[in-house]
């Protein structure tokens, strides 16, 4: 479905990806994982069209990333993307205006659930309610890749046990899902295929399953040991 190939992103002289190739399948959740200025949040810029990668190549579904894939790949990135007139209500207005694949209902049901008010302001919200709107408004699109950049950070346990279930939910509609996070332990219960950054490359990449089978630890643990 997806299809980096040697990608390499240079800003100034600072290597933020450098040589990543991989790939993913439809209906999969893959975890991005690497401490801070790894490169993860480069690498789903590339891949969402928003950074132009100084080489290497991607592919969705045998294209080239453009307009079509745009349509189709539903992005979050960790800066807010919301102006602060907006209510709840009004975020859910202009991602309809935006996205042909907005669904309204999801939307309602989502906001809903994260215990967001249809007529908040998104001024007034707190950081973790704040982060919860950006969740609702990227999920309630009936995307076929969703890219969550930092999804679970600023949000109390309750509130990223609702995320996960709705990322669940999602993905139980042969979605595919890239989610990027240091919250490790978090992901582990829902992860298909782990895939560790470390300097913009990819030091380890695999089956969730595989991995804590073949080096008989956890993701957690692999986590630890590799950047450490
Ligand atoms: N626009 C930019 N200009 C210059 N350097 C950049 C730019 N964006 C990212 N970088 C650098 O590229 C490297 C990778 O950054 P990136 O944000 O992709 O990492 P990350 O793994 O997402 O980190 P974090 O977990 O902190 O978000 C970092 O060293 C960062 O400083």
């Amino acid at each position: 479905m997806l299809q980096c190939n040697d990608l390499v992103k240079k800003y100034m002289n600072k290597t933020a990806v450098d040589g990543i190739s991989f790939e993913a399948e439809k209906g999969k959740i893959y975890a991005l994982l690497g401490p801070n200025g790894s490169g993860k949040t480069t690498l789903m810029k590339m891949i969402a069209g928003l950074v132009k990668p100084t080489s290497g190549t991607i592919t969705y579904k045998g294209n080239p990333i453009g307009v079509e894939s745009k349509k189709r790949v539903a992005y979050m990135s960790t800066e807010p993307f919301f102006y602060n007139y907006m209510s709840v209500a009004d975020v859910g207005k202009y991602y309809k205006d935006f996205f042909e694949d907005f669904d309204e209902k999801r939307y309602e049901e989502l906001v809903e659930r994260m215990e967001l008010g249809m007529r908040d302001k998104a001024k007034t919200l707190s950081s973790g309610l704040a982060a919860k709107l950006k969740i609702a408004a990227t999920l309630a699109r009936k995307a076929e890749l969703y890219m969550l950049d930092e999804p679970l950070n600023g949000i109390d346990i309750i509130a990223r046990e609702k995320i996960i279930t709705a990322v669940l939910e999602v993905a139980r509609e042969d979605s595919t899902i890239l989610i990027s996070s240091h919250l490790v332990d978090e992901l582990e219960k829902i992860i298909d295929n782990a895939v560790f950054i470390k300097s913009g490359s990819i030091v380890l990449n695999g089956d969730a399953e595989n991995l804590r089978a073949s080096h008989g630890k956890s993701i957690v643990e692999l986590y630890k040991e590799i950047y450490a």
